[in-house]
């Protein structure tokens, strides 16, 4: 026995864990569940493209792999449905816990103690119940070295082979990589020397934010650097060897970049009447030079718009730059729109900055969120428009500005301007064309737009929505829009265990309290006693709804579209499993 494992065994024994009789089986509830994806949210939508991945290859391999947050919960789970179904027995299953202090030795509890690789073969488990499996685990780190939980694969002790522990390590790798570069501004993979690597196929990777301070380091360049360069800024000589392999500035800050890859014009999906009548609107604006505006809720697909509006004009070949004016401060939107001199403020570079405006050359400059702007920076942002020059923060020379403006906003902007938050005169001038974008509740395409988006999310799977889910995402608000979609869509996929989205997969944001209309009147009364009849029918069902509805002696296709009706799907779940 391994060292960790002996410790392991020692920790259960002083717990008094007693070998011979069942683990503590912890399950949480489905709500709880989802509360856990939600709180784990970078790492399962990092993990998502690798679990689909791996799938297939564990079918009819007796195999399963499995995701834990890092309290051992196991969260997600892929492979072959025989073996899963031997899994269950012990609970080795999506909602159990698996931490050392319930279930003994066992390779994900364990792992999260020892917080390295491990592989626990059959007898080494602690409770006799587990001998069977052989579990291959490694722990997964965020870039700034947190532990988030564990990537584990599962399989009779039979099959075990130490190769299972390797593929483990290297999805864990693949994971910690996908989550530094999903979080850092800009990723350097520094020069790897074959004395450092003897197989390794790992870059050594390094992640910087905004203000150029390591945020992240991959296990490949801590080997390198040593783990204390956290918070540290990149010493030159280092920055010198090292090649950028991610910049997101580039983005919103092309100032030295080629214009960066823009979403393709074809993912802009729909079919309703009022969408398609923007999108013509929108190609029209494309072609002239007129300011446009963009209109609608958040979410609706307002930076798409003023991307496309871009791609498919003449300046398609020039930056496209995104400012969102909502998320700067007030003091520094004009050092950020018309640059600065250097050492013009505390916290600026010593050589200057342009600005965005200049940073967009004959390209698109994007004004998002504009109802939000200050009236002082409206004042100097009407400067530029009239006089189409910029002076940079601490300057006084004037620099031509040839950047076409793209405005957009979800607030009523003419209300704005009656109430003195916004400048008439900057309104008339940003508003050309008037692009108004419809919310998700007014649209008739919703279930184009999911069928879209689950193929965008699970691209290797054929993923369909039930009926009773199709009128579920009919019938929802949609408050936060296509975004809000996307985000629904992807718990959803992530919750479906085989390629089918039923209402239980689908939470909706507040459908719990929207669905109980206070009572005004009696039809509203009658509706609240109908919902309240088959949430009472569905509780005493523990969410089984075929039983429901003969309980309270209507179909179940009826239920169904009641529950969808009052909105009180997401509960249909058991509240205690
Ligand atoms: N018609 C569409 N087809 C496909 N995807 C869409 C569509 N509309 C919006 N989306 C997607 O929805 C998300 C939100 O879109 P976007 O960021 O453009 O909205 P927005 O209105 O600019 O939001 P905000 O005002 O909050 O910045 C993006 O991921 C975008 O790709």
């Amino acid at each position: 026995m391994s060292t960790i494992v002996q410790q392991s065994w020692k920790r259960c024994q002083e717990s008094n864990l007693v070998s011979t009789q069942k683990a503590n089986d912890q399950i949480i509830s489905t709500n709880r569940i989802k509360e856990i994806i939600q709180e784990n949210h970078p790492l399962i939508r990092e993990s998502l493209p690798l679990f689909n991945k791996l799938s297939p290859f564990l079918h009819s391999t007796e195999h399963i792999a499995l995701l834990s947050d890092r309290n051992g919960n196991i969260i997600h789970t892929v492979g072959d449905p025989v073996f899963a179904d031997h899994a269950q027995k012990v609970q080795l299953q999506i909602g159990a816990n698996w931490q050392e202090s319930n279930k003994g030795t066992n390779a994900i509890g364990t792992a999260l103690i020892a917080q390295q690789p491990i592989q626990i073969f059959g007898e080494q488990h602690y409770f006799r119940e587990n001998h069977f499996l052989t579990c291959s685990s490694s722990p997964i780190f965020s870039p700034s070295g947190e532990l988030l939980g564990v990537i584990d694969i599962s399989t009779r002790k039979e099959y075990t082979h130490t190769f299972a522990l390797t593929i483990v390590c290297m999805i864990a790798e693949a994971l910690q990589n996908r989550l530094l570069f999903a979080e850092a501004e800009r990723v350097m993979s520094l020069p790897d020397t074959p004395e450092h690597n003897n197989w390794e196929p790992w870059l050594p990777l390094i992640g910087l934010d905004r203000d150029e301070r390591v945020v992240g380091i991959n296990r490949r360049a801590k080997q390198l650097l040593g783990s204390d360069m956290l918070g540290k800024q990149l010493d030159p000589d280092l920055e010198r060897g090292a090649r950028t392999v991610q910049d997101k500035r580039r983005r919103t800050w092309p100032s030295a970049a080629p214009t960066p890859q823009l979403k393709p014009f074809p993912r802009l999906v729909g079919s309703c009447p009022l969408f398609l009548q923007a999108k013509a609107l929108a190609q029209k604006a494309a072609q002239v030079d007129f300011p446009v505006m963009i209109l609608g809720e958040s979410g609706t697909g307002k930076e798409l718009f003023a991307q496309m509006i871009h791609q498919t004009g003449p300046r398609a070949q020039e930056p496209f730059v995104a400012v969102n004016c909502s998320a700067i401060s007030e003091n520094l939107i004009e050092s950020e729109l018309f640059g600065y001199e250097g050492g013009s403020f505390t916290g600026a570079q010593r050589e200057g900055r342009i600005g965005k405006f200049e940073a967009a050359r004959k390209g698109t400059i994007f004004l998002d969120e504009i109802g939000d702007m200050s009236l002082r920076a409206q004042a100097a942002l009407l400067r530029v428009l009239q006089e189409k020059v910029v002076t940079p923060v601490g300057s006084n020379q004037a620099r031509p500005v040839h950047a076409r403006v793209v405005a957009a906003t979800h607030r009523h902007l003419p209300d704005e301007v009656k109430a003195g938050r916004f400048r008439a005169d900057l309104y008339y001038r940003l508003k050309g064309v008037v692009v108004s974008l419809p919310p998700l509740r007014k649209r008739s395409d919703i279930l184009q737009l999911a069928a879209h988006q689950i193929s965008q999310i699970a691209p290797d799977r054929q993923i369909t929505l039930t009926k009773q889910a199709q009128a579920m995402l009919k019938s929802y608000s949609w408050p936060g829009n296509v975004r809000e979609l996307q985000g629904v869509l992807i718990q959803a996929v992530f919750l479906t265990e085989d390629d089918e989205i039923d209402c239980e997969h689908i939470q909706l944001e507040g459908v719990e309290e929207e669905s109980v209309p206070a009572a005004q009147g009696t039809a509203l009364s009658l509706r609240d006693m109908e919902c309240e009849a088959i949430k009472t029918a569905l509780k005493k069902c523990g969410g089984n709804v075929s039983q429901a509805a003969k309980l309270l002696q209507i179909g179940r296709n009826t239920l169904y579209r009641k529950m969808a009706d009052y909105r009180i799907l997401a509960q249909m779940n058991q509240e205690e499993l």
